[in-house]
Order: structure tokens, then sequence, then C-alpha cells
């Protein structure tokens, strides 16, 4: 077997760790192929939701960092936070796709603490920063140009000073119960392996492709 396709398996014995295998799953996509023009970050993925009939939804967020969970951040009033408000568990895709590779991630998703929120806000470029307060996320406008010009007044009220959180813009972590790593393999066996969270620890599995 050629090397690059050894390198594709998942390693033997299963790593026991899954946040562990996702971490460097990432940084092989981040030193290999996130130099691609039209490579996604390494950290998008979609998060699917479902509201209180059941309604599933979905969308790319950014995932902006990992540790027990993955965290994202998003705007409290839009559509994926009203979602888990009422129906607190989701999912997440990371398709790391030149690589053939699919990460899942399923579990119940909290709201970050008001500090953590802020820590993360005062990394934020600061046009991030001015857009978190200059757009009501999921509401029906007539014009970008509404958004544009509340840009643009929130940029001067907050003129020689930092930009604080706004109340309506946090974070969220989804801590995964259940994880699944797919890889695509040139002998067209895929390595499919399944973890589920137990109270000893993670079980992994492998699972038919
Ligand atoms: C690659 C990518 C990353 C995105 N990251 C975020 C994000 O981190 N947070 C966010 O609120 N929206 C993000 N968006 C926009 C969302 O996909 C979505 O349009 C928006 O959050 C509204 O979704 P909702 O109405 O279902 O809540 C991203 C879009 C793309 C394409």
């Amino acid at each position: 077997m050629p090397p690059n396709e050894e390198m594709k398996r998942m390693p033997t014995p299963l790593p026991t760790d899954p946040l562990r295998q996702f971490t460097r799953w990432r940084d092989e996509w981040l030193a290999a192929d996130a130099q691609a023009p039209d490579a996604q970050a390494p950290g998008s993925a979609v998060l699917a939701t479902a509201d209180h009939h059941g309604r599933p939804s979905a969308r790319w967020v950014d995932v902006a960092y990992v540790d027990h969970g993955f965290v994202y951040f998003t705007n409290h009033a839009s559509r994926k936070a009203a979602d888990v408000a009422v129906n607190p568990t989701a999912a997440l895709c990371f398709g790391w796709l030149a690589k053939g590779r699919q990460v899942r991630a399923e579990g119940p998703v909290s709201r970050l603490d008001e500090v953590e929120s802020d820590t993360y806000f005062a990394t934020l470029p600061r046009s991030l920063q001015l857009l978190a307060w200059s757009s009501d996320q999921s509401a029906e406008i007539d014009d970008r140009q509404v958004v544009r010009e509340r840009f643009d007044a929130e940029r001067a009220r907050f003129s020689g000073q930092e930009v604080p959180r706004p109340a309506h813009w946090g974070g969220y972590r989804l801590t995964p119960e259940e994880m699944e790593f797919w890889q695509r393999r040139a002998d067209e066996i895929q390595d499919r392996v399944r973890y589920r969270r137990r109270e000893e620890g993670w079980q992994a599995v492998r699972v038919a492709p």
C-alpha cells in the first residue's frame, strides 16, 4: 500500500480520545490543504438543530475552539439559538473533503457563561465586534444598507474605546456524547469509527461503511 494511503487509515489500536483524534485531523488539514484558495477553514462545520416541532435546520458555523466540547458563537436571537433554547441537543458535521474525511459529533448544547463569551469577543477583529452590534441576525431586512448604516452608527458610538460584547451575542458548547470518523480510501472500503461516551470513558467501535 502506498504510504499516503497508510496515512489515511484510522490508527490501530483505535485512539482512545476522539477529541484528540479530531484535533489531529484538523491539524493535518491545516498543514496540507488549508492553503488551497477555496479551502474552508478547518474549524467550519455544519450545525444541525431542530425546533420544538422537531423540524430540522442546518447551517455552517465556525467552531472557534475545542476543549471538552465544540464551541461556536452566534446571535442569541438567531434561529439556531432559538432551536437549542427549546431543544438543547444538536449535531455538527465537519467535512475535509479534499482528504475524503468527515467527522460527526452529537450531544447536548449549553450556553457559555458571560465571562467566557466576553473573553472570546475581546479577541475578535473590531469589524466583527461592530457587526455583532449592527446585525439582528436572521431578522428580515429590506436592504443590506440597513445593516451598513447601523454599522457606521456603532463605529461612531464606540470610537476611541473598546467595543463591549452585546448581550445578544455569545457562545455555545456542544459536548459530544457520540462522534464518528469517516475516511475515504483508495481501495473503496472506507474506514468508519464510532465513539460513544460511557461512564467509564469513550467506547470506540468500527462500523461497516
Ligand atoms: C463558513 C461559514 C461559517 C459561518 N460561521 C458562522 C458563525 O460562526 N456564527 C454564525 O452565527 N454564523 C455563521 N455563519 C452564517 C450561518 O451559516 C448562518 O447563515 C447564520 O448564522 C444564520 O443562521 P440561523 O438563522 O439558522 O441561526 C457562517 C457561514 C459560513 C458559510
